[in-house]
């Protein structure tokens, strides 16, 4: 089978030539440079000893995570293979989608965004190759809203608003996207002395886990800020849960300390 479109034609196709990453999606929230930082590591996203790798090692607990919290909300069984058979998810951000693939085998209908056409490639093709349909898109949060075309009963929001520009437009348009009695889980990092040591310093810089300069210690948000912001756009925060490194075990679980990472289960108020 051919991936290539044009190979079925004896044109010669004129855009073809060395790929050049299109330009990002369009959109308030958008910063391409932080976009081009994504690109730039995009063919890493499945290599779970690369430069996602603290995103890979992150993914059990935050998977156990919304899956217990979505089947508290919505009535299923946490035991069975597919509890979240049938209900529509959003993955803002979904990158190469290594959260969106374990949503889809969990039985969601996952549509999965990113503003980085680069990403979205890569993550539909390796959807393919795991047999997943999942609804992969180039587009931001705020132009699939603007659509009106349909909203979730989950929205996953996960280690991406550090890296959005005009937050308030991003998380107005996120929480809109919530079909009432929906949720929405929002994962960032706080801004304290603790995660500029650990975040920063360690991650980027003694550990080299991120490529230097991976996150801007400014944009973090506390979680006051996070729950202002979201009561801004029509939303309120239910939990906070924290979620901290073990760096004997190398692992990560849920905490009460949100000094640096942790994450927010929200509702629309509606
Ligand atoms: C750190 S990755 C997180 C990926 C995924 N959510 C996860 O937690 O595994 C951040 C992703 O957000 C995307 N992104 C950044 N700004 C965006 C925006 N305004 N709209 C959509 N996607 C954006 C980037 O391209 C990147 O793929
Ligand atoms: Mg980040």
């Amino acid at each position: 089978m051919s991936l290539s479109p044009s190979s079925h034609s004896g044109d010669p196709d004129p855009s073809s030539g060395p790929p050049e990453a299109p330009a990002p999606a369009e959109g308030a929230s958008v910063d391409p440079a932080e976009i081009a930082k994504f690109e730039a590591m995009a063919e890493a996203w499945w290599d779970p000893s690369g430069k996602f790798r603290p995103l890979h090692r992150l993914n059990p607990v935050r998977l156990a995570y919304i899956r217990d919290q979505a089947c508290r909300r919505f009535g299923r069984d946490a035991k069975s293979p597919t509890p979240l058979e049938g209900l529509d998810l959003l993955d803002i951000g979904c990158g190469g989608g290594l959260l969106s693939e374990p949503m889809a085998r969990m039985g969601a209908k996952v549509v999965g965004i990113d503003a980085s056409h680069r990403n979205i490639a890569i993550a539909g093709l390796h959807a393919e190759r795991m047999g997943l349909g999942i609804d992969y898109r180039c587009q931001t949060v705020e132009a699939l809203a603007d659509s009106g075309e349909r909203r979730f009963d989950i929205i996953l929001n996960m280690e991406v608003i550090e890296h959005v520009a005009d937050v308030e437009g991003f998380m107005a348009a996120a929480v809109g996207l919530l079909k009432p009695g929906g949720m929405m889980i929002v994962a960032t990092l706080n801004r304290t002395a603790k995660s500029y040591a650990l975040a920063i310093v360690g991650a980027e810089y003694l550990l080299r886990w991120l490529p230097r300069g991976t996150h801007d210690w400014k944009r973090f948000l506390r979680p006051s800020e996070l729950a202002h912001l979201i009561e801004r756009a029509g939303g309120h925060v239910l939990a906070l849960e924290g979620v901290v490194y073990n760096p004997l075990t190398d692992h990560w679980s849920l905490s009460r300390d949100l000094g640096v990472n942790y994450m927010a289960l929200a509702e629309a108020m509606r």
